[in-house]
């Protein structure tokens, strides 16, 4: 019989730092402590000889830096590389100047792979093939999400890699994965030996990030992917869509109502406005003001968004476990004491029909706000 295994289960981190879900647990995540994460300059390098070989992760940089998916992505890497393995990190990137630290974040070698809005995913996966060849990785590690997910994808199609999506655990030198099905065999257990395995397309939470050691932190460009020819298939370049078509669990701002929003009319004009997806507390959809898919929370959608902005929300906890994945979340009440402000970096104190008017208002005379609105 197939076990499958709920990625919310309790688990705990290991000492090695990797996620191990307590089966039959009952308690809470819970963290082995590796001791309090000590500044970079003061861990010991994890590489004390030349590398032979290496572990290879693939991951897309997210506004200038990396986000936690990435981090941990590459974290579990640096936990499973044995002492004779480097961790290499590729990047697909636009922009050189990124804002991070290799070394302290466990990556050996970080290549940047420059890349333009004319790149395509095919020239980027063969770029991506051309580097796994050349290094001939032990394992390759991609967070499972977005454009990584794409390129695992491909990358696995292109090579014949033996591939695990999902994996939501890696303990005793095997990956469990969340979804039988996403193992491609036809039988057997949702686990997996690594000695099997050349890819891990890693789910959150697979590794903790306060590695006790740093990495080499070396850095190069590779050449720019080269263009590839696409016989019978015409480019027609992007095409930006609206924020309010995105599904909200790829939204990266999210607008969203709560009781306290009584003039919905001005709530979606301001959403159009900032470029934001909608989203709702369970009381605005339960009194007909959005539909239900629209609600966020335990019985409703869970997101992850970059930013999100709860208008006249309370921050119940059912609402919040909807928005425990996003990373940046701003908050408008009456009242400063509401729970959402615990959850908040920002709070503003006051009637939230006054402050839509008001943000309306300025994001309409921003002379940027035009394009946002497109
Ligand atoms: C089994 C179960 C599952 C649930 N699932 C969900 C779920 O998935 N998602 C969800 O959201 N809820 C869920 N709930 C409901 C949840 O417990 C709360 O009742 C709900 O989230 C409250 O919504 P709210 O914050 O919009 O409304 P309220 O609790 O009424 O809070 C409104 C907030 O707006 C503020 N406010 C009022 N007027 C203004 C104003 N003019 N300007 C500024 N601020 C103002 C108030 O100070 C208050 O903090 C669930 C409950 C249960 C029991």
């Amino acid at each position: 019989m197939t076990r499958r295994v709920d990625p919310r289960r309790p688990a705990l981190i290991t000492a090695q730092g990797l996620r191990r879900i307590i089966l039959g647990g009952t308690e809470g995540e819970r963290d082995v402590r590796l001791g309090a994460a000590a500044p970079a300059a003061e861990r010991r390098p994890r590489l004390a000889q030349p590398a032979s070989a290496c572990l290879l992760v693939v991951t897309h940089p997210d506004s200038g830096g990396i986000d936690e998916h990435a981090r941990e992505a590459i974290a579990a890497a640096a936990l499973l590389a044995r002492a004779d393995e480097a961790v290499v990190v590729v990047m697909p990137c636009a922009d050189a100047s990124l804002q991070l630290d290799p070394a302290a974040l466990g990556i050996d070698r970080l290549e940047l792979l420059p890349v333009t809005e004319a790149t395509t995913a095919d020239a980027l996966a063969d770029a991506v093939a051309e580097r796994w060849g050349t290094l001939r990785p032990r394992l390759v590690l991609m967070p499972d999400r977005g454009d990584d997910a794409d390129l695992g994808r491909r990358l696995a199609v292109a090579q014949g890699l033996a591939v695990a999506a999902s994996v939501v655990e890696i303990a005793e030198g095997r990956a469990r994965v969340r979804d039988h099905g996403a193992m491609g065999r036809a039988s057997g257990d949702a686990t997996a030996s690594l000695a099997d395995l050349d890819l891990l397309l890693v789910a959150r939470h697979v590794a903790r990030t306060d590695l006790p050691f740093v990495g080499r932190g070396e850095q190069l460009a590779l050449p720019a992917p080269a263009a590839r020819p696409t016989v019978g298939v015409q480019d027609l370049g992007r095409v930006s869509g609206k924020a309010q078509q995105v599904a909200l669990e790829e939204a990266d701002f999210i607008l969203a109502a709560g009781n306290g929003v009584t003039d919905v009319a001005l709530f979606h004009e301001l959403a159009q406005a900032l470029g934001a997806a909608v989203g709702a507390s369970r009381v605005a959809v339960d009194d007909g003001r959005f539909p239900r898919s629209q609600q966020i929370g335990a019985t409703g959608r869970t997101v992850q968004a970059r930013g999100y902005l709860a208008m006249g929300i309370s921050g119940a906890v059912q609402h919040l476990q909807g928005i425990r994945e996003c990373r940046h979340v701003m908050a408008v009440n009456t009242d400063p004491a509401a729970p959402i402000a615990q959850r908040s970096e920002l709070v503003l104190a006051e009637d939230v029909q006054n402050l839509m008017r008001a943000l309306l208002m300025l994001v309409r005379t921003t002379p940027a706000s035009a394009e946002t609105a497109s």
